[in-house]
């Protein structure tokens, strides 16, 4: 018996006001998988994976999610900080999620060592690099276990050093969990999808596993999407 999608959207339509982002896409999310989200700035990936996250509402169609949002994981484009220390950020998000505040902090320190920002769990977290902030919260993503990790261009404002430092991460955090990431960065998308998705104006045009996306024949929108982003 194949198992049930963590998430099924069929002909979900959203919009901001009159603004349209999603248009009749339809996909189904199954666990274990890695999907990536590309397309043009616009083409709606962000607000797919807010829909995913149960944070906007959609207009019509039909959404199934399985996975409650207290067991997934948002990383967006900037890390959201508050303005305390870095390992205060991340014990409050166990707090939140019910863990005594002791165990937060012994959890926060274990997080902290894998992404190797134990030297500065004193610090306030709005003193550090770009590449830090989102290492941060991939601590406080990976400390909450979920069983889904949604990533907004996570990577996008980073340096070459601090992109593979954060992406490698990615790796290792997403290993026996379902990823969801957007991305313009097709190296990425290579390296870390087994599905792509691609969006064009709030529809799904492709949606292919990642080796015959790259090497396939392409729906033409698509083929010259790869094209100019190569
Ligand atoms: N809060 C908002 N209010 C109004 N319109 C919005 C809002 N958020 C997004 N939109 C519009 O919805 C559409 C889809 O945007 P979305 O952010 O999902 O695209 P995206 O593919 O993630 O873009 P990018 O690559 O630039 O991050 C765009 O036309 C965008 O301008």
């Amino acid at each position: 018996m194949t198992q049930a999608a963590l998430f099924s959207l069929r002909e979900i339509e959203v919009r901001y006001g009159r603004v349209p982002a999603l248009a009749a896409a339809t996909l189904s999310i199954h666990a274990g998988e890695r999907v990536a989200l590309i397309g043009a700035n616009g083409s709606g990936k962000s607000t797919l994976l807010r829909v995913l996250h149960g944070l906007v509402p959609h207009a019509s169609g039909s959404f199934v999610g399985r996975v409650p949002a207290r067991a997934q994981a948002m990383l967006f484009q900037r890390p959201h900080m508050l303005r305390m220390s870095v390992r205060n950020n991340v014990a409050l998000a166990l707090w939140l999620r019910g863990v005594r505040w002791r165990d937060a902090q012994e959890e926060t320190l274990e997080a902290l060592r894998r992404v190797g920002l134990e030297g500065v769990a004193g610090r306030n977290a709005r003193t550090l690099s770009g590449g830090q902030q989102q290492r941060m919260a991939l601590a406080r993503a990976w400390a909450l276990k979920p069983a889904v990790l949604l990533l907004d261009e996570p990577t996008a404002s980073l340096d070459p050093t601090a992109k593979r430092e954060v992406e490698a991460l990615i790796a290792e955090a997403a290993h026996g969990r379902t990823l969801v990431f957007a991305s313009h960065n097709l190296g990425q998308v290579k390296r870390l999808a087994s599905r792509v998705v691609y969006l064009e104006q709030g529809r799904v045009l492709a949606d292919l596993p990642a080796h015959d996306f790259f090497h396939g024949p392409l729906p033409e929108e698509a083929r010259l999407f790869v094209k100019g982003e190569s």
